[in-house]
This record gives structure tokens, C-alpha cells and sequence, in this order.
């Protein structure tokens, strides 16, 4: 097959699908950029014109959000075909082919509870649990490709998920922990022009993907969650257009990055935690229905987690939970509680 028969009829989702075991590395040049396959689901573009833009976007860390890979599927394929430009660096990842082909979140352990470095603590059991070897291809590649740019240049790392629930506000987003940088106005109009309306800021550093490079690159690196997680081929793209619409500006830099602080002018919600919840023993249980919305909220007293040695019992009224979990191991985030920053 020859470059244009290769790039007409790609199917990112199921080379991907094709090639679950790996590959070796290939490259094609193409008219404004080469295209390296590094390995499964690890794909980077760099534009022949000189850009000083490097864009990650990660998406399929959890096997059954879907969405966000039928995204990047389509962007791939409209780059390859000329009918969307690259005027960036572009690293494109899916996180856990595996996991995708099962459509599960996960196999073994959650992938997305990992990274900086946290895979290195399980690399003695990486036969048992899959996810192991992938985090470090993953970081392996975002540290390659960072490594590339220089202090002058915009890193930045979109990590697309959706949620297992719906939530009260459809759509929201991450900020990891910072460390000692302040948070960029910037990140948030842009999850605006995303159609994300709420933004929550992470207080602790962590081991997901975003903080990873976040942490190490200091990228402009957030966690998206853009609706609601459904099996390949039943999400509504309609209800992704204005994400996917910025996404592909950013792609061909036709999005104008704007540092003001409108988002807060055309009402952003910002929530930020207040206490993460972890199972503490096999007794902890949340007391929440299994289809309540992320940022429901609470009045003060009420027994939230159940655990004989740490309850939470809600401290204020209005405290709201995100990511209600009560089916993960001990030591694992049940839930997220969280108050919204005035
Ligand atoms: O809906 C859920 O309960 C989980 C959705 C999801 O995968 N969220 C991410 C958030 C990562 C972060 O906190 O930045 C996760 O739990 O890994
Ligand atoms: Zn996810």
C-alpha cells in the first residue's frame, strides 16, 4: 500500500485495535509535516514550517470513554488527508488500547492512578497488572516529546475523559495541583470555548496523567471530562461540537489564546476540593444512589461515608460530591468533596 492508498483508508481506533501488542516505530513525510508512529496509540506530528506550539492530547486513559477517542480518531484521519492543518507539534495518544478493545475503564489497575513516576511502585507485579508497562510508554512519550521544546515554547496536555455519571454540569475540568505556579486564565477560557463551564481545582499533587505533565514540563495540562461515558458508536457528537471545534483551532492555530479573564465575566463555575475521600478499610461506603449527578451537594450532617474508624459526615451545607466510587480497592479516591470558590 503506498502513503496516500495508507492515509485514505487509516482508521486510528482500529490500527490500534490491529496492533494491541505493539509495533515497531514508522515514519511518513507528508506535504507540511512528518508523522511518527512511535508504538500502539502513540502517534506525533511535527510541522515542517517552524511552530512553537507543542499540543498533547491523550485520550482513552479509561478504556470506555469512547468519546474522546472517536474525536482524535477523526482529527488523525483529517490530518493524514488534508482536510485539517497542522501548525503545531502534536502528540496524540490513545491511553489503554486493551482496555478499549474490552470498552472497560480498566483491566487490571486504574491506569489513570499511575503516573509521575507511581508505576515504578508496581513494576515488580507488571505481569500481573497491564497497566504497569503502559504508563511508562506513556509518560516515556510525553517526556520525549516535551523534551523537545524549549523554555520559550507553549507546552500543553488536554486529557480527555468522560464520567461513569451524569453530572450537574454536563461538562467539567480538572486543574491538576500546580505546585508553586499560579493557574493560567488562559486554560480556563479555553475550557469555555470547550463548552466546559466548571472548572475544579486539584489542591495535592497527584499520580493522573495530567499532573504528570503538568508537574514535570509545566505544561498547561487539565483533565476534561466532556459528558457522559457510552459504548463506541452511540455518542451523540453533536453534544462535543464546540470541544471539538477548539481542539482542531488549536491543532491548525487559527484559536486565538486569550489570557484575559472573560471566563469568569461569562460565569465559569470554579469549585475547589475539600477533602478526598479514600476507602479506608472494606467497610467504607458512600450513601449515595448509584445514579447521582457529580456536584450534587449536601446538607451539613449528613453521614456521607460510612466507615467505623473515618466517617465523613458533611461539615457545611452545599458541600457536593465528585467521582462517587464504591467499588475501589483500599487506599483508592471514593470520592471527591468539593466546594464552589466564590
Ligand atoms: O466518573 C468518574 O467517576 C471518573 C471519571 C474519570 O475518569 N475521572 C478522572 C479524573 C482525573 C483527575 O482527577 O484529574 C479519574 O478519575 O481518573
Ligand atoms: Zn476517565
Amino acid at each position: 500500500m503506498n502513503t496516500s492508498e495508507f492515509c485514505k483508508s487509516f482508521n486510528l481506533l482500529d490500527f490500534v485495535r490491529e496492533h494491541l501488542e505493539g509495533h515497531q516505530p514508522f515514519s511518513m513525510s507528508l506535504e507540511d509535516f512528518v508523522v511518527t508512529f512511535h508504538d500502539v496509540g502513540i502517534i506525533e506530528f511535527k510541522p515542517k514550517k517552524e511552530s512553537q506550539q507543542y499540543l498533547a492530547l491523550s485520550a482513552g486513559v479509561h478504556g470506555n470513554e469512547t468519546a474522546p477517542m472517536e474525536i482524535v480518531s477523526d482529527m488523525v484521519h483529517d490530518l493524514l488527508n488534508g482536510a485539517l492543518d497542522l501548525r503545531c507539534h502534536l502528540l496524540i495518544l490513545i491511553g489503554h488500547p486493551q482496555a478499549m478493545l474490552k470498552q472497560e475503564r480498566f483491566l487490571d489497575f486504574n491506569l489513570n492512578r499511575m503516573f509521575n513516576g507511581e508505576w515504578k511502585k508496581y513494576w515488580d507485579k507488571r505481569d500481573e497488572i497491564c497497566e504497569v508497562e503502559r504508563a511508562k510508554r506513556l509518560e516515556q512519550a510525553v517526556n520525549d516529546f516535551f523534551s523537545q521544546s524549549s523554555a520559550n515554547d507553549t507546552r500543553s496536555h488536554y486529557d480527555l475523559h468522560t464520567a461513569i455519571r451524569a453530572s450537574k454540569y454536563q461538562k467539567f475540568a480538572i486543574y491538576p495541583y500546580l505546585d508553586s505556579r499560579e493557574h493560567n486564565p488562559g486554560v480556563f477560557n479555553l475550557m469555555q470555548d470547550c463548552g466546559v463551564n466548571t472548572v475544579l481545582l486539584f489542591h495535592k499533587p497527584s499520580t493522573v496523567f495530567s499532573y504528570h505533565s503538568s508537574h514535570n514540563f509545566k505544561a498547561d495540562s487539565i483533565t476534561v471530562e466532556l459528558g457522559k461515558v457510552k459504548p463506541f458508536g452511540q455518542n451523540n457528537r453533536d453534544d462535543f461540537a464546540d470541544a471539538e471545534k477548539t481542539l482542531r483551532q488549536l491543532v491548525d492555530s487559527t484559536y486565538n489564546y486569550d489570557h484575559s479573564s472573560r471566563y469568569k465575566a461569562n460565569g465559569q463555575r470554579v469549585f475547589k476540593v475539600k477533602r478526598e475521600l479514600l476507602r479506608v478499610s472494606d467497610d467504607s461506603h458512600l450513601n449515595v444512589d448509584d445514579d447521582l449527578a457529580n456536584f450534587s451537594s449536601f446538607d451539613k450532617g449528613f453521614e456521607l461515608l460510612s466507615d467505623p474508624e473515618e466517617p465523613y459526615i458533611v461539615e457545611n451545607d452545599g458541600e457536593a460530591i465528585v467521582f462517587p466510587n464504591n467499588n475501589v480497592p483500599i487506599g483508592q479516591r471514593m470520592a471527591l468533596v468539593v466546594e464552589e470558590v466564590q
